[in-house]
């Protein structure tokens, strides 16, 4: 299917889901970060430089001497400079977005505050959180049943972890994530069917990471399932190159995931621990590819991401960022199948997602009707969760 078959998400319509994302999301974390961190003037300065830009402003460029000012030449910036944000593609604007925050407080720059991620406050408090160490002391009670049940339950913890997402959370308030949890497409068994349990040490699972702690956790957790069990040999996790989309996982998240973990007692503690020795032997590898901070979908990707994603036995793909970057940011009918939508994937892949946006693709007819006709905003509230799977048969 050709992708100008459907237009891609643009935030220039009030009333839309992306508009709302840019017109009330954006200037609410702007003044999120500047009041969790104790900045000096010349950041706080820049922060609100910032949000009158995003509220009033045009897209301005980043200074010249920045380290990826090409970089973000290459992949469009001269074309958006100068013009509305709300006259940008969605995907490109929000990507836009996060750089320009972090170069507001100085992410980039050599100085003291090089490297220090805005978003730390609010993934830690939730890393040290109390639902982690509930969750955590549920899996004692998951070792007594059989492997298919517990690689299903982790599975679960895996999809709906999603629902953590911090970034999601700025709007949704108290009252949501809620609701009843439902599947709109449930392809796990062609998922497990790619990965029977056993000692195949050939098998790779690649993990494409969405948000870091009370997601990122049982992402660990359900790779080292797969380690554990035999399903898989090897793993990969896939985070991104620097702080992005609120709480998406870097490389200091998985570490600090895999210390929690590691830390905690019980079945979860040993987990930790296989986890912690996969790593020290090379079983379980950590990419952070610059292209997971690009502003474009994966069928884009460079040739080096795709012939490493492409070991893969299959990729597990987390959250609604990456479906959105997988299948296109379009508007596409639900209906349309998705193994069309993501056959350039390299590799076969498995999307793992609860829905935050308007993209969906592969719903049945059938499902489709009975939630348009519920009234219920299920593509964006992510009461709503799929499992999907492309490229099995190949
Ligand atoms: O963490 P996730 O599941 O990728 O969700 C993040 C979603 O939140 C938004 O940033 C804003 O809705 C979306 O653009 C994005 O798809």
């Amino acid at each position: 299917m050709n992708t100008d078959e459907a237009p891609a998400v643009r935030a220039d319509v009030p009333g839309t889901f992306a508009h709302s994302v840019l017109a009330e999301r954006h200037p609410a974390l702007v003044r999120q970060v500047r009041d969790a961190t104790p900045y000096p003037p010349a950041v706080r300065g820049a922060l609100d430089g910032l949000l009158a830009e995003i509220t009033d402003g045009t897209v301005a460029p980043l200074p010249p001497d920045a380290h990826d000012a090409r970089q973000w030449d290459a992949w469009g910036a001269g074309t958006a400079v100068g013009r509305p944000w709300y006259d940008l593609t969605f995907l490109w604007g929000e990507s836009y977005f996060y750089r320009r925050l972090l170069g507001a407080v100085g992410y980039f720059a050599p100085g003291v505050r090089q490297g220090l991620d805005p978003f730390a406050p609010f993934k830690d408090a939730e890393l040290r959180g109390t639902a982690v160490d509930e969750e955590l002391a549920a899996l004692d009670a998951l070792a007594e049943h059989p492997e298919r049940e517990r690689a299903d339950a982790l599975l679960g913890a895996a999809l709906w972890g999603n629902r953590a997402d911090l970034g999601f959370r700025i709007t949704a308030g108290e009252t949501a994530p809620g609701g009843a949890a439902q599947l709109v497409a449930d392809e796990r068994e062609r998922l497990w069917d790619m990965l029977p349990p056993g000692d195949d040490p050939a098998a790779t699972v690649h993990l494409i990471a969405d948000n870091a702690a009370r997601e990122l956790v049982p992402d660990l957790l359900l790779l080292d399932h797969l380690l554990h069990t035999g399903r898989a040999g090897s793993a990969v996790l896939h985070v991104k190159p620097y702080p992005y989309y609120v709480s998406d996982a870097t490389a200091a998240d998985a570490d600090a995931a895999l210390r929690r973990l590691a830390a905690a007692g019980g079945a979860a503690g040993e987990a930790g621990r296989r986890l912690w020795d996969a790593v020290a032997e090379g079983r379980l590898a950590i990419g952070a590819h610059p292209f997971f901070c690009a502003p474009f979908g994966y069928a884009e990707m460079p040739d080096d991401l795709r012939r490493h994603l492409a070991t893969a036995t299959v990729t597990l793909l987390k959250g609604d960022l990456n479906y959105r970057r997988l299948v296109g940011d379009r508007l596409w009918q639900p209906t349309t199948p998705f193994a069309d939508r993501a056959a350039h994937f390299p590799s076969p892949v498995a999307a793992l997602r609860t829905l935050k946006s308007d993209v969906v693709t592969g719903v049945a007819p059938a499902t489709v009707a009975a939630l348009d006709a519920s009234g219920e905003p299920w593509r964006v509230t992510g009461t709503h969760a799929l499992v999907q799977v492309a490229g099995a048969d190949a």
